[in-house]
């Protein structure tokens, strides 16, 4: 059976997914597209040369009998509202990160998914699906550099636009690390801490650049997180976990390496949409199988609202400037 798909939100990631569903992927296809711009709409259906209808909004798209499955790719604030319809009308969703963007609206989610009786939310955090994340993380399952004390980590952008602020580097750029670290330990986190460094003369009076972010999970290991969002060099995302017995890193992409000139030279990627490219194609088409089989397994509401709870907390922290706690209550026996 093919997965028909409703797509919300045709903007940088939308257009990208609903290509990857059309010319890559298998299982699915896009049969109806909506955005806030219709004409954006319109333009990655004819870009595309998708056989689509355009609706006139979310809930439109959401309540019509031909689609299987929603992929809500519109703004953050936007997310929650989606989610919630598309589980009220039975259907499947892959929500791209966040979930929603405060914890409350993720746990509304939970709550609401825990009622439908079975697992319908997909929440786009891709890194699990990273062949180096995977590496990594299957390195410290073996136990190959013994137990982890501490994890030194780096997510930086070259630039962002004008609108990106201070909070943003929390609830956009580092929610992708708040996912991965749960996962790569195995750990809660228990507590966080933002430190502003001297700024970069490439930033403006709304955004704090860099910053670094402290957390403590429950087991002990500390993790400091750079975000760097002009760092103008390239997309660059680093993680070395320091274990008893070695130190394992997140390898760098595959990279051509020249010798020319007196000089060794290698590139670095400057966009997300590449870096990542791979563990894209590979989470949609997990979340493909999962409809079609009736099981989904990647990041589930609950990473979503985990990763939300941690995210207020360091927006407090960075209001505070103080080290503030993270709670999480006990995991529902719904999600495993
Ligand atoms: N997993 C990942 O690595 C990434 C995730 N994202 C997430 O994906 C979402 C979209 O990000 P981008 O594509 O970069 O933004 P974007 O601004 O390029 O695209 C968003 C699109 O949603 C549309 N939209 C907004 N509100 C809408 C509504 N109520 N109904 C229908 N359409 C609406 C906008 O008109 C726009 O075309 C964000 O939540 C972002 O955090 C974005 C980039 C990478
Ligand atoms: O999700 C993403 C963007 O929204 C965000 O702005 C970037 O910082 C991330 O690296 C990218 O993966």
């Amino acid at each position: 059976m093919t997965i028909r798909m409703g797509v919300i939100g045709t903007g940088a990631i939308g257009a990208d997914h609903a290509r990857r569903i059309a010319q890559t992927l298998t299982g699915g296809q896009i049969v109806a597209v909506t955005d806030v711009n219709l004409d954006q709409a319109r333009k990655v259906v004819d870009s595309l040369n998708l056989n689509a209808t355009v609706y006139e909004n979310g809930h439109e798209l959401i309540k019509a009998d031909n689609i299987d499955a929603i992929l809500v790719t519109s703004w953050g604030p936007t997310h929650e509202e989606f989610v919630l319809a598309a589980i009220a009308a039975g259907k499947y969703v892959f929500c791209e990160k966040p979930l929603a963007t405060t914890a409350e609206g993720c746990m509304r989610i939970v709550e609401a998914e825990i009622a439908a009786g079975k697992r319908m939310v997909q929440v786009g955090f891709m890194r699990p699906y990273d062949s180096g994340y995977r590496l990594l993380k299957q390195a410290i399952d073996e136990g190959s550099i013994g137990q982890p004390l501490m994890v030194h980590a780096a997510h930086r952008n070259p630039t962002v636009p004008e609108a990106y602020v201070t909070p943003m580097a929390i609830v956009d750029t580092l929610i992708h690390e708040l996912d991965v670290f749960r996962w790569l330990l195995n750990d809660d986190y228990v507590s966080a801490q933002v430190l502003y460094p001297r700024a970069t003369r490439h930033t403006h009076s709304k955004l704090k650049d860099p910053q670094i972010v402290l957390l403590e999970t429950a087991r002990g290991i500390r993790i400091d997180v750079e975000i760097f969002v002009n760092c103008r060099y390239g997309y660059d995302i680093q993680c070395s976990v320091v274990g008893e017995e070695g130190i394992a890193n997140l390898p760098e992409p595959q990279s051509l390496l020249v010798r020319k000139d007196a000089r060794l030279a290698t590139t670095i990627l400057t966009d997300w949409k590449q870096r990542f490219i791979a563990a894209y194609d590979v989470e949609l088409q997990d979340f493909l199988d999962g409809v079609q089989s009736g099981t989904l397994r990647g990041a589930s509401s609950w990473d979503g609202y985990a990763a939300a709870v941690a995210a207020d907390a360091c927006v407090k922290a960075q209001e505070s400037q103080q080290i503030e706690a993270i709670t999480m209550p006990a995991r529902p026996a719904f999600y495993g």
